[in-house]
């Protein structure tokens, strides 16, 4: 049987985690899991955890990590025979402990970028919440302003884009995520991505998950997103 790959992506918020997640799926035929679309599923469905996540959310929280692995590692199970990539989990130390203990990871993409460049991208970040669609009015527009492209629903701007709230998320995100990228540093699986261009960081994860990635064989390979 073919080697799996698993991987995680991980990068403050507007970093880049959704478009390069795309990128990597479509490129190298993984599963992309996002956990925020994960989060949105069980909200609109109304599962027990669903219920409970968007208690916190309408706060503007983070999910409590109990929820979370709740939430997201019985997916993990079910998926035994994909090659994956997850995205905006673990985002603590406690959650990336969980996933240790469920799975063994080949990659932990990091997304290093200037907070002037995530100030810039969020401001213009246009979301359709329905389906976590995200676009950028300069880097990819969507076709027709201020509607979705696949439904033509109208997209909304997220309170906490503004620039107003993001430098008390960074900061929050900083001392979240070093635990984790020392996690993953400590296991030499970590490979860390600086620029302000998704387009010129591309290349570089193109290269080390080709060498990483060999042959993903077609029983591996699980090309639909989420
Ligand atoms: N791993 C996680 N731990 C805790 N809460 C989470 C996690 N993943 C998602 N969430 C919750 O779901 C919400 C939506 O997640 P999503 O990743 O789509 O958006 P986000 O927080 O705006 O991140 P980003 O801007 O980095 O894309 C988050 O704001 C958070 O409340
Ligand atoms: N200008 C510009 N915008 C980008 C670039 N890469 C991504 N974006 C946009 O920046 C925003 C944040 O990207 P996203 O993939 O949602 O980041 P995430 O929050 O880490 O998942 C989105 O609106 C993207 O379309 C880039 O290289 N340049």
């Amino acid at each position: 049987m073919s080697k799996l790959f698993r991987a995680v992506i991980m990068g403050p918020p507007g970093s880049g985690k959704g478009t390069i997640s795309e990128r990597i799926a479509h490129s190298f035929g993984l599963k992309h899991l996002s956990s925020g679309d994960f989060v949105r599923e069980n909200i609109a469905a109304k599962t027990e955890a669903g219920v409970l996540a968007k208690t916190y959310i309408k706060k503007g929280l983070l999910v409590p990590d109990h929820v979370m692995t709740r939430l997201l590692l019985p997916r993990l199970e079910e998926m035994t025979k994909c090659s994956w990539l997850l995205d905006g989990f673990p985002r603590t130390l406690a959650q990336a402990e969980a996933l240790n203990s469920a799975c063994d990871l080949d990659v932990a993409i990091n997304l290093n970028i200037p907070l002037e460049t995530l100030k810039e991208r969020l401001q213009h970040r246009w979301m359709h919440p329905p389906s976590g669609r995200v676009y950028n009015m300069y880097f990819n527009p969507p076709r027709v302003q201020g509607k979705d492209d696949i439904t033509g629903e109208p997209l909304i701007q997220q309170e906490d884009d503004r620039p107003e709230a993001l430098v008390a998320r960074l900061r929050h995100y900083k001392d979240v995520a070093k635990p984790v990228i020392d996690f993953y540093k400590a296991k030499s699986i970590l490979y860390t991505f600086s620029d302000t261009e998704t387009d010129r960081i591309w290349p570089n994860i193109s290269t080390l998950l080709s060498t990483k990635i060999p042959t993903i064989q077609s029983d591996a390979r699980c090309a639909s997103t989420h």
